[in-house]
């Protein structure tokens, strides 16, 4: 009888063995008996048949789900690699593949349930005959063509969809999904810019490489036509019928990222973000996979989005840490992209301003093609770099005089000002002017932030809240103070300031989800506001035109952290907030306000600018064997006793000892996280190094076992995180 291998979801790191009448083709779910429950598997892989004299009773599969693969060989390939390199139980790696409703065995079809309007709903919509303003949306909703049933029930309460089915208002029906497979045929839709010499280079040079494998790394400066680099060398890439992934940051998918692509080819793009229902990414990892999509923009997990006719992968923004999930499996969807790429052998293109040094090291060892673009887009200028010494200065609003009649001029101008602060909140903490106490989260050891327009406090580090209280815990005086400035505060302060000003703060207080950002964004652009205060959402990648000053305030504590990363982290920042302004016509500035004006960082960056920082950066990276040039792991552990973690974290550095010697491994720690306490437990790691890839791996795959046998293993929550890029 045919064995099938199949991966299971258990935390387990083999896969199983399981008997079928017939064999089972890989890529297929199946569901099947695991000890006494029953799991949703993927076939990923067959034995020829049973060995007799191995003594096992095998299992039976108790259903096949699938008629056809769902998974390709490649995606089985990029599975059984990300088990391998992220040492990771297959089948948790495939529960982070897989759809959600596929993971839940949900059977996939071409055919989709959708409400739409009887005869009677259509009268009644015409008529305004329903009372209920939600029945009213939700006939409205319905008004064209049928809705998908996903859809409306995520929009709709059961109560009103309940209410207008029993009035026979609405129905549902069974649509066959059309599929419209050639996007090769499109027309382009607006005219497209005359390149750049560097754009015509870079854009040459890929489309030269033909369709095969390899990868670029597109080194743009902000504004200077990355984007439409994309636009250009897809061009080729879809007439020849074949599909493009497109990998973004998850805060810059915006409709006006996906826009641009499709006011370009006229063609549907699809979409892919956290913030999805289940049933709607379902549908366009569907439609790719059928090849009825001809680009798909996604975030983070979007690489694991199938494509029948793959022709390219681009990496958007390479360098952003959202790239790196940061549980479960803990895979860098850029590395994923250059693994995906080979194995579909198709070219891959990553792009930044401020490209990761892990990626400049590969272009500048030629492991990569490197492309450059050093100049703006469209005769922009370069924005200026100024640092603003705010020793013994007399704050306002946080903000040094001489900086203010900065800002008051651009403002005067008609033109828009972006302060930049990454601290939301009214204050950081709060303490008593008395005894000098700050309240403080119990569980993390940390103060809380004050949100004023609530009247709480907030913990930053595990989301506790309680009310200001009125006096100090620890010696009742009532004197409590605000301590340090969040964007709550700087909003009122510089709208006392500027009274006649229209200001907007964007963080993620002030602005919830998706939908919100985007009507800012759009409300920006179209200048109704011209004070701009923002964290870091508004740093990334967004376009905006009349933006002519960035002020950076309080960056200090970034200067001095202990994470080796912190200052390529520093330096992508301040870059790409310096990208945000003279985008277009108007020459645009930035004053970094600082009490450490001659740190060397901040000299080098206003001196030398990004690109030669870097290159500096990898130097020293060199020379103290960091990565790129070596290899990194981080065991964390945490538990509400520290000595247990403690105590753990030594029994794995020995166990991780014992074999170092075979792989010239190196292990620092047990050292606190960053955060050394949240939510009540503390927080440890243990890294280890070595200067060889490979070695790491061997060494990490010889005494993982060991590790996982120690009887603390199963008491304190440890996790193993390769290539860390957070040390928090
Ligand atoms: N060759 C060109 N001629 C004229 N305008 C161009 C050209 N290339 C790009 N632009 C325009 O310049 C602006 C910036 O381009 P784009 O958004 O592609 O830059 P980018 O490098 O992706 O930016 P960033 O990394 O800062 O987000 C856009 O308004 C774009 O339409
Ligand atoms: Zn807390």
């Amino acid at each position: 009888m045919p064995v099938v291998d199949v991966a299971v979801p258990v935390p387990l790191k083999q896969s199983f063995s399981y008997l079928h009448d017939t064999p089972v083709a890989t890529g297929v779910r199946v569901k099947v008996p695991f000890g006494n429950r029953t799991l949703i598997g993927v076939v990923i892989g067959n034995i020829e048949t049973q060995t007799e004299d191995t003594g096992l009773t095998l299992k039976s599969v108790i259903e096949v789900l699938d008629e056809v693969p769902l998974f390709d060989p490649t995606l089985i390939t990029l599975a059984n690699w990300l088990a391998k390199y992220y040492h990771h139980p297959i089948g948790e790696v495939w529960s982070t593949l897989m759809p959600v409703r596929l993971r839940k065995g949900m059977p996939l079809t071409d055919k989709l349930d959708a409400f739409t309007l009887t005869e009677a709903g259509q009268d009644a919509l015409e008529q305004s005959l329903v009372r209920g303003k939600k029945q009213q949306l939700c006939l409205a909703s319905l008004a064209d063509e049928p809705v998908e049933e996903g859809e409306i029930k995520q929009r709709f309460s059961p109560a009103v969809i309940k209410a207008l089915s029993e009035k026979a208002l609405i129905q549902t029906v069974r649509i066959k999904q059309e599929i419209q497979t050639d996007w090769a045929s499109y027309t382009l839709q607006e005219t497209t810019p005359v390149a750049s010499t560097e754009q015509a280079v870079a854009i040459a040079g890929v489309n030269q490489n033909g369709t095969e494998f390899r990868t670029f790394l597109l080194e743009g400066v902000t504004g200077s036509g990355k984007t439409e680099v994309y636009l250009q060398v897809i061009a080729p890439v879809l007439k020849a019928n074949r599909q493009v992934l497109i990998l973004v940051p998850e805060i810059g998918l915006t409709p006006q990222t996906v826009g641009r692509f499709e006011r370009r080819f006229g063609i549907k793009v699809g979409v892919l973000h956290s913030q999805m229902s289940d049933l709607a990414r379902l549908q366009v990892w569907q439609q790719s996979r059928r090849g009825e999509l001809g680009i798909v923009i996604g975030t983070r997990s979007a690489i694991f989005t199938p494509m029948v006719r793959p022709g390219m992968i681009i990496v958007d923004e390479e360098h952003d840490e959202s790239f790196k999930q940061q549980d479960g499996l803990r895979y860098h969807a850029r590395d994923l992209a250059v693994k995906r790429a080979q194995t579909e052998n198709v070219p891959l293109l990553l792009g930044s301003a401020t490209p990761s040094l892990e990626s400049l090291n590969n272009a500048l060892a030629k492991r990569y093609t490197h492309l450059q673009l050093s100049e703006r887009a469209g005769g922009a200028s370069h924005t200026q770099l100024k640092v603003l010494d705010s020793r013994d200065q007399p704050l306002q609003a946080g903000i040094a005089p001489g900086l203010l009649s900065v800002m008051r001029s651009h403002l005067q101008q008609g033109n828009q000002v972006l302060v930049f602060l990454n601290r939301r909140g009214y204050a950081p903490a709060v303490l008593c002017h008395h005894c000098g106490q700050t309240v403080d989260c119990k569980s993390c050891e940390r103060p809380f932030t004050y949100h004023k327009s609530q009247g709480r406090l907030q913990c930053h580090h595990c989301g506790a809240s309680k009310r200001m209280p009125n006096q100090c815990s620890a010696c009742h005086s009532t004197s409590l103070q605000t301590s340090g400035l969040g964007t709550e505060q700087l909003e009122q302060g510089l709208g006392e300031l500027f009274p006649d000003i229209k200001q907007v703060r964007i963080d993620s207080d002030a602005v919830r989800g998706k939908d919100a950002l985007v009507t800012r964004l759009d409300e920006i652009n179209a200048r109704k506001y011209q004070l701009l205060i923002g964290t870091q959402i508004l740093s990334k990648g967004h376009h905006f035109p009349h933006v002519t000053l960035v002020v950076v305030l309080d960056c200090d504590g970034a200067l001095f952290s202990a994470d080796f990363r912190a200052p390529e982290k520093f330096a992508q920042l301040i870059t790409q907030l310096a990208g945000r302004a003279g985008r277009a016509t108007k020459p645009g500035e930035m004053y970094i306000q600082t009490d450490n004006p001659g740190h060397p960082l901040l000299q080098e960056l206003i001196h030398n600018g990004f690109a030669h920082f870097a290159r500096h950066a990898l130097h020293e990276r060199k020379m103290a064997n960091l990565p790129p040039y070596s290899a990194q792991a981080v065991i964390r552990a945490e538990a509400n006793a520290a000595q247990q973690v403690h105590t753990f974290l030594q029994q794995v550095k020995q166990a991780f000892s014992d074999h170092s010697h075979q792989f010239g491994g190196y292990i620092a720690g047990p050292l606190p996280c960053l955060i050394e306490k949240r939510q009540g437990r503390f927080r440890f790691m243990l890294l280890l190094q070595c200067s060889q890839r490979a070695a790491l791996h061997n060494w990490i795959a010889s005494t993982l076992r060991q590790v996982q046998s120690l009887p603390l293993a199963t008491r304190v929550r440890w996790s193993l995180d390769i290539d860390p890029v957070d040390f928090s």
